[in-house]
């Protein structure tokens, strides 16, 4: 089992060792299910080889001119249809449950799935790729399953039956059918080894399709911001194109489909060895007529398996692409068994470096954060501020070195006691579409209730311009928080922070997005969330930086000082000048971009 950062308890196993154990891992979930519609569609197509059989003896009784006995064959032909019809509602229902009960099962089993991924693996992906998967590829594997493989069996069932009624009414009569069987199984191999890989690289492409279209619709402000529809359109046009022409690759081989051609030729044959045998007064009128009858259900198993074979084809590439991203490793691992405390806010870095890949971007950082402290890391852009405080929440691990809390490396701790006690209110916050109270009350599990939401927001200084929409606490925000401000967006996330109450808070202020009318209330508000927590605050705003217990001056991925403010105005030449930079400019932000 790969690792994972999050697991369902009492979660299914299924055997991912290839597209189709897992498909069958899934099906015998529902043995029962699966084997009642094997037995109904089984008895279905031998009722309906029976009324090819009924229709023969009609024919004999209506030339030896038995008027009684059509009379009770016609009565008996009208129970096996409706039988007929009856058995096969129930095969349908039961094989349509299945399908359905496996997609759904699998669609879970994805997004558990990539819960549990790390998030260099999510950087990795794109998210429209994640959603063709997660959509197109999972309704494929339910089509291959209902109609699919229920066409599949049918045909097999039918032909069957087809079989062993030819059978016992004359087994020479069975020399064509066995004939064109064998030759249509051939043919039949050749084809899905045409289709697989064509249809497998049209679903990749339709992932690649999707993925643009979805960067597109999520980036758009800067496509029309830069004027890049011409580009996009192309991009995607030439993408669609690719598309298209797998789809047109896979009709034309689809076209080929030799089969049906075979079965004309099989018919014939059939009739001419029928005629033979009756000739010799060795099967009756009745009997070439259910013969020619049984034969011609062939076409049923032929012309079917076209359709159905390519959506078993299907199928198995999209369970293939989800099978891929299912059990594409994952670098950390929720590490159940881990260390479990209420952490007290001690943190400590030991001689920590870091890559996001080959390129070191921290390299040998250490300092020591007691509990309560408010740490400053101060740093020109790019300089590894945000990377240092990825490291406290494992959304990284370390190349080497040591990160410790309360004396305990973080790759010792419980992943879900270390996260929950750990907050991060970042520069780009995420909001969820859903109401302004739900957003808040996220990190509880919307546990929360109202009054103590409504205090969240008083806290960090929301509750204002939150009673200022006419749904107050009720206000659907859009996508990403869009009729948001900055400002807006970031003391949603410090009421997010507050009702969490963690012991440990991140917080990435180094946006300088805020409108100065509001910049009075951040400053409030973020005075009010350090209280009572480590804090690590990045942050290029000199009044917060007062706050800080110490400042670490970090540069290149370094920390090339640390100390008091006072301690650094005294000995750092970087942070000297940052000082005297903000005394006669009014902001720091300016020197620190800089790269001093
Ligand atoms: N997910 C990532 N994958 C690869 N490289 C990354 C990733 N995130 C950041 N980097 C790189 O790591 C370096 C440090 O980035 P980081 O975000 O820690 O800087 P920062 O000091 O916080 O900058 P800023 O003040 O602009 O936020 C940068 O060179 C950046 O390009």
């Amino acid at each position: 089992m790969s690792k994972r950062e999050f697991t369902v308890s009492n979660e299914y196993t299924f055997n991912r060792a290839s597209p189709a154990r897992w498909i069958i891992s899934h099906l015998f979930r529902y043995k029962f299910r699966v084997l009642l519609y094997m037995a109904l569609a089984l008895i279905t197509n031998f009722a309906f080889s029976g009324t090819r059989v009924l229709t023969g003896n009609a024919f004999d009784a209506v030339l030896k001119g038995d008027g009684a006995q059509v009379g009770i064959i016609a009565l008996k032909m009208l129970a096996l249809v409706i039988c007929c019809g009856l058995i096969d509602f129930g095969a349908r229902f039961m094989i349509e449950i299945v399908a359905k009960s496996l997609a759904r099962d699998a669609r879970e089993e994805l997004y558990v799935s990539l819960l549990g991924k790390s998030q260099s693996f999510h950087n990795r992906q794109r998210v429209g790729d994640i959603m063709a998967r997660a959509t197109n590829d999972m309704s494929q594997i339910s089509d291959m399953v209902s109609p699919g493989f229920d066409i599949i069996y049918d045909s097999f069932s039918s032909l069957l039956a087809i079989m062993i009624f030819i059978g016992i009414l004359n087994i020479q009569l069975l020399l064509v059918p066995l004939l064109y069987l064998v030759v249509f199984l051939l043919t039949l191999r050749l084809y899905s080894r045409r289709l697989n890989p064509v249809s497998r690289e049209m679903r990749e492409q339709f992932g690649v399709t999707n993925a643009i279209l979805n960067e597109a619709v999520t980036g758009i402000e800067v496509i029309k911001a830069t004027s890049q529809e011409e580009q996009e359109k192309e991009k995607f046009t030439k993408n669609a194109s690719r598309y298209r022409d797998f789809f047109v690759k896979n009709g034309i081989i689809q076209g080929q489909y030799l089969p049906t051609l075979l079965l004309g030729i099989a018919l014939a044959f059939c009739f001419l060895h029928g005629l033979f045998l009756l000739l010799q007064h060795q099967i009756t009128i009745g009997q070439l007529v259910t013969f020619i009858g049984l034969a011609t259900n062939l076409r049923f198993v032929t012309d079917m398996s076209t359709w159905s074979f390519t959506l078993a084809q299907l199928g198995i590439a999209g369970s293939r692409r989800v099978l891929d991203m299912m059990k594409e490793e994952t670098e950390i691992d929720e590490n159940e068994d881990g260390y479990k405390a209420q952490i007290q806010g001690n943190i400590v870095f030991e001689n920590v470096s870091f890559g996001y890949g080959e390129t070191p971007i921290l390299k040998n950082v250490s300092f020591q954060a007691k509990a309560g402290q408010t740490i400053a890391i101060v740093g020109q852009t790019g300089s590894g501020k945000s990377t240092v405080t990825k490291l406290v929440n494992r959304i990284y691990d370390v190349s080497s070195g040591r990160v410790l809390i309360d004396g305990q490396d973080v790759r010792d701790w419980n992943m879900d006691a270390l996260r929950s006690q750990i907050s991060t209110i970042e520069q780009d916050i995420f909001l969820f579409s859903r109401s302004i109270a739900d957003n808040i009350a996220y990190g509880m599990g919307q546990q929360a209730n109202t009054s103590t939401i409504e205090q969240a927001a008083r806290d960090a200084q929301a509750h204002d311009f939150i009673m200022s929409f006419k749904e107050g606490y009720e206000t659907v925000i859009g996508e990403r928080g869009v009729m948001l401000s900055g400002g807006q967006r970031q003391r949603l996330a410090i009421a997010r922070a507050l009702l969490t109450d963690p012991r440990i808070l991140i917080l990435d202020d180094s946006t300088s997005a805020i409108d100065s009318a509001t910049e009075d209330e951040i400053q409030k508000a973020i005075k009010r969330v350090l209280q009572n927590r480590t804090t690590l605050l990045i942050t290029h705003r000199i009044s917060q930086i007062r706050w800080a217990d110490k400042v670490l001056v970090v540069r290149n991925g370094e920390v090339i000082d640390q100390g008091t403010h006072e301690e650094l105005m005294q000995r750092c030449r970087t942070y000297q000048r940052i000082f005297s930079h903000y005394e006669n400019v009014a902001a720091p932000e300016a020197v620190l971009a800089s790269g001093e």
